[in-house]
């Protein structure tokens, strides 16, 4: 969950940016060069400081363990602590740095500390009691990957987790990557992070997820979007506003809302094709149609008869589709690849998926014909099919979820959503976004079908690319939220139902109140 700090100006309802550790140290530099620079460890320290006493030190909680560290994240630690200490909290200091090597801030925050009659301890004292601990051991600063954690460190971090008391972590939990969102070492579970001047991908992916707790961004009164253009956002309800569909015309037909064609289906796998088809139909594509791989595939779905099923090459010889999606349960087999291999070649947009990611990496040849591609494309890899893509192995992949999505939106020519914990969107035009909804209910076989049918919904009704894939992304990780608010997950939760919950959602962000009043028809006679 992501709150903003109430100084934040003008990002209420508007998208929120992301920074990465490079902007955010370049946003620093052009604060500094300001004609009075403002003073941004003392701002953060006293915005942690506030955050702890509204939040952990309340009821008659009094006693707090701040945690700093060798650089400017541990200088914030010692500025919040000294404003907690002269509140009155009964505040215990550990330094594990070298005060000759501290940046001036920092020194200067260890300095008016002491003066403040605070005092520093190198090792958490045995036999003392806190009722709230705040990290400031390490920040965007921290390099795993050059000097892994000493034995030192990795207990420090591990002994505060056990000591289960709420912790608030300065700007980001001690021992996840602020790019990355990678621990791959021992790493702080935070309660609340209060993170300084903009939100960081680390905090919205990978292990990311599971140690921030609640996200506070702290912007320490800098109107960062004035210092330097973003190209990273969250993807929350504030980004999705520009992507909603129109209400619809009271005088309208099946045909201003367009026709998806699904490829996929093959034998043992035609419920994937279902699923894509239905998500199409029911988040509002005005007809759908399945062009099934399987031979002698059925020709009517009982249990949904409104989708229109084709053998495969009929489907190639309609010509109202408006947009295709290729992949849901597709196979691997050579009529898979000949019938994607149309579709790169159609002007239609497309949405690839699942075997479709797989056929484009064993292939070069389809791989050549979607980067040729001049019509939108969106692609929906898990990490296993952006390993394939890229020839690298998912682990890979999954280190650097950020690297990855932009070569593949490079390579490739396509915007795409890497799927997993905290999605990742990367659209052509070098934009990210973060998804902020979702959860394990979604690791379910079909959802990824659900996903693509649901893009290709959009793109009937107009949506472009980008809306289309920011909106499906959203709104199927808010629908199944919807349905674990409700207990249907995230055990058992089904890829069905996802597609119920995401129609529902649809209506109310479109429609609000009103869509029952909207097209009622009002006559009286006077
Ligand atoms: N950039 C900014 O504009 C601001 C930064 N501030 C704070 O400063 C932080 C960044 O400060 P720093 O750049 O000093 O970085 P950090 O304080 O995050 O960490 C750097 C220190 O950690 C050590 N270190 C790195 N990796 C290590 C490892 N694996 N094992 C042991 N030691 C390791 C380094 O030698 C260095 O001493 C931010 O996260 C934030 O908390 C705030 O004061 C507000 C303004
Ligand atoms: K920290």
């Amino acid at each position: 969950m992501v709150i903003l700090h109430e100084k934040a100006p003008g990002l209420m309802n508007n998208p929120i940016p992301v920074y990465t550790t490079d902007e955010i140290r370049a946003i620093e530099q052009l604060a500094f060069s300001m004609p009075n620079p403002p003073g941004l460890m003392e701002k953060a320290g006293l915005a942690a400081a506030h955050i702890a006493k509204d939040n952990l030190l309340v009821d008659g909680r009094n006693s707090v363990l701040v945690m700093a560290g060798p650089g400017n994240n541990g200088g914030d630690a010692l500025v919040a602590a000294r404003y907690l200490h002269n509140w009155g909290f009964q505040v215990t200091t550990i330094f594990t740095g070298v005060a000759a090597r501290l940046s001036p801030d920092a020194k200067r925050a260890l300095e008016s500390w002491l003066a403040a009659g605070g005092h520093l301890h190198d090792e958490i004292p045995a036999d003392v009691q806190w009722h709230a601990i705040v990290d400031g051991l390490f920040g965007i600063g921290l390099n795993l990957a050059k000097h892994p954690f000493d034995e030192k460190y990795r207990q420090l971090i591990e002994t505060i987790n056990s000591m289960q008391l709420p912790v608030l972590a300065l700007d980001i939990p001690s021992g996840l990557d602020a790019d990355t969102g990678t621990a791959p070492d021992a790493v702080i579970k935070a309660t609340i992070t209060a993170s300084f001047i903009g939100l960081k991908p680390g905090l919205l992916m990978h292990d990311g997820s599971e140690c921030t707790g609640k996200i506070i961004v702290c912007n320490l009164d800098l109107d960062t979007l004035s210092l330097i253009t973003p190209r990273s956002w969250l993807l929350d309800h504030n980004a999705i506003h520009y992507c909603l569909p129109s209400p619809r015309p009271a005088n309208s037909h099946k045909g201003g809302f367009g026709s998806v064609g699904i490829i996929g289906g093959a034998s043992g796998m035609i419920g994937a094709a279902r699923l894509a088809g239905m998500a199409a139909l029911k988040l509002g594509a005005g007809r759908v149609y399945l062009g099934l791989i399987a031979e002698a595939p059925l020709t009517i779905d009982p249990t949904q008869p409104e989708l229109m099923l084709r053998p495969v090459d009929e489907l190639f010889e309609l010509d109202h589709l408006t947009c295709l999606v290729v992949g849901p349960g597709l196979g691997q087999e050579i009529t898979a690849s000949l019938c994607l291999e149309k579709a790169l070649h159609t002007p239609l947009p497309l949405v690839l998926d699942a075997d479709a990611l797989n056929l484009i990496a064993a292939y070069p040849e389809l791989a050549t014909a979607l980067r040729s591609r001049q019509t939108p494309t969106i692609m929906t890899p898990h990490a296993a099919e952006a390993a394939r893509l890229l020839h690298t192995d998912p682990a890979s992949i999954q280190r650097d979820r950020f690297t990855a999505a932009e070569r593949l939106a490079k390579d490739f020519n396509c915007a795409l959503v890497l799927k997993g914990a905290g999605s990742l969107c990367m659209l052509t035009n070098g934009h990210r976004y973060f998804n902020t909804s979702g959860n394990p209910g979604l690791s379910s076989a079909g959802t990824g079908d659900v996903l693509s049918g649901m893009m290709g919904a959009f793109l009937a009704q107009g949506l472009s690319s980008e809306q289309a894939l920011l909106l499906a992304v959203y709104l199927h990780g808010s629908a199944a939220d919807a349905l674990l608010g409700a207990w249907h997950g995230p055990i058992g939760m089904t890829a069905s139902e996802i597609i119920d919950s995401a129609r529902c959602l649809l209506n109310r962000w479109v429609y609000g109140d009103e869509a029952q009043t909207r097209y009622a028809h009002s006559v009286s006679v006077y």
